[in-house]
C-alpha cells in the first residue's frame, strides 16, 4: 500500500523534501503540502503538480506529517492537527524538521501517545544529498522509526542521535551548508580581486568545492591527510594556510558553530538574540532565514 505523506510548510526545507521525495520516485498523488501563503502555494502546486491545501486537509489520511515551518508557527499547527482530530492521530507519525524545539513540545501538543520524530535535515536534500539527524520520541515504534529513516534515506544520509546532541548537529550539518556557501562567496570575491572574471571565479570555485567534497567523502582519507597532500613544503598552499590560521579561521568556525548551537538551544530562531547578528544588532550582512 502506498504511504501518504503530508508536508506542512512549503518553504525552503519543505520544498527540498518534496523535490527530493519526487526525484527519488515518490508519486505526486501520495504527497500533499500545506502552505498558508497563497503565492507560495501556487508556486509549489505549479512546479511539482501536488495538491497544496490547508493543514487539516493535508493531514487527513496521511501516515506521516512532516513539519517544515518556523518554530513560532509550531503551536498553532499542533492545535490544528489536534483539533482535526481523528483516531488516526495516534497512528500518524509527526516528523518535525524544526530547529530547536524539543520532542516533548510536540508530544504535549498532540493527542496523548502520539508518535513524534525530530529531524535536523539540511538543504542538499534538494539534490538527494541531505544529512539528516534523527531523534526518536517516546511513543515511536521500531517499525515507525524504520519507516521514517527509510523515507529520509531516499533524500540523503541519516544518523540516529540522542536528542541532547541536536543543538550540536544543527550547528554542524543543519546550518553547515551556509558555511560552505559563505566560503564559496569569499573565494569568488577573492578570485575577482586577483583579476579573474566573476564567471571564471565562480566556475573554478564551484568545481573545487564539489571535487573536494567528493574526495573527502570517497577517498576514506581524513581532512588532515587530504590537506597535507595539497600542501607542498614551502609552496603556495602553505602560504595560504598560514594566512588562514593567522586570521583566525579555525577559531571563527568554532565560534560560529557555538553561536548556532546557542540559538538552537534557546528553542529556535530568535532574531534578537544578543550579539548573534539578527536584525536588532544593526548588521545587514546576515540574512534572517
Ligand atoms: N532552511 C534550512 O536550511 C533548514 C531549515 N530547517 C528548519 O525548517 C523549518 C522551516 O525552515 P525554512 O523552510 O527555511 O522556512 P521558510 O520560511 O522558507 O518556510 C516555512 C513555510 O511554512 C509556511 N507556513 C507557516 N505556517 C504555516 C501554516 N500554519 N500552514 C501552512 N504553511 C505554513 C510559511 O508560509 C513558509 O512558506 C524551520 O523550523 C527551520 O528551523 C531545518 C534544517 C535546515
Ligand atoms: O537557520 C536556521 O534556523 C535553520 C535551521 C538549520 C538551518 N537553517
Amino acid at each position: 500500500m502506498s504511504e501518504r505523506i503530508a508536508i506542512v510548510g512549503g518553504g525552503k526545507i519543505g520544498e527540498a523534501l518534496l523535490a527530493g521525495l519526487i526525484q527519488s520516485g515518490k508519486q505526486t498523488k501520495d504527497l500533499v503540502v500545506a502552505e498558508k501563503m497563497p503565492k507560495r502555494a501556487k508556486e509549489i502546486a505549479d512546479e511539482y503538480g501536488v495538491l497544496v491545501t490547508d493543514v487539516t486537509t493535508a493531514a487527513e489520511g496521511a501516515q506521516y506529517v512532516f513539519l517544515a515551518i518556523k518554530p513560532d508557527d509550531v503551536d498553532s499547527v499542533l492545535r490544528e492537527l489536534s483539533s482535526a482530530d481523528d483516531d488516526a492521530e495516534s497512528e500518524r507519525v509527526t516528523v518535525s524538521l524544526v530547529a530547536g524545539l524539543p520532542l516533548s513540545r510536540y508530544e504535549n501538543g498532540l493527542q496523548a501517545g502520539s508518535p513524534v520524530v525530530r529531524v535536523m535535515p539540511n538543504t542538499p536534500m534538494l539534490v538527494n544529498e541531505a544529512m539528516s539527524a534523527v531523534s526518536v520520541g517516546r511513543y515511536v515504534g521500531d517499525d515507525q522509526l524504520a519507516a521514517v529513516v527509510r523515507l529520509l534515506e531516499t533524500v540523503g544520509k541519516v544518523a540516529v542521535v540522542p536528542e541532547k546532541q541536536m543543538d550540536a548537529v544543527t550547528a554542524v550539518s543543519g546550518s553547515g551548508p551556509a558555511y560552505v556557501f559563505l566560503m564559496a562567496e569569499a573565494m569568488i570575491d577573492a578570485g575577482v580581486a586577483l583579476g579573474l572574471s566573476r564567471v571564471q571565479a565562480s566556475e573554478l570555485t564551484v568545481q573545487t568545492i564539489r571535487g573536494a567534497g567528493l574526495l573527502l567523502s570517497e577517498s576514506g582519507l581524513s581532512p588532515v591527510d587530504l590537506r597535507a597532500a595539497v600542501t607542498s613544503p614551502g609552496g603556495t598552499t602553505a602560504a595560504a594556510i598560514r594566512q588562514f590560521e593567522a586570521n583566525g579561521f579555525r577559531h571563527g568556525v568554532y565560534e560560529a558553530t557555538r553561536a548556532c548551537a546557542a540559538v538552537s538551544k534557546k528553542a529556535g530562531y530568535r532574531p534578537d538574540v544578543e550579539g548573534l547578528g539578527g536584525p536588532s544588532s544593526g548588521r545587514t550582512d546576515v540574512d534572517a532565514p
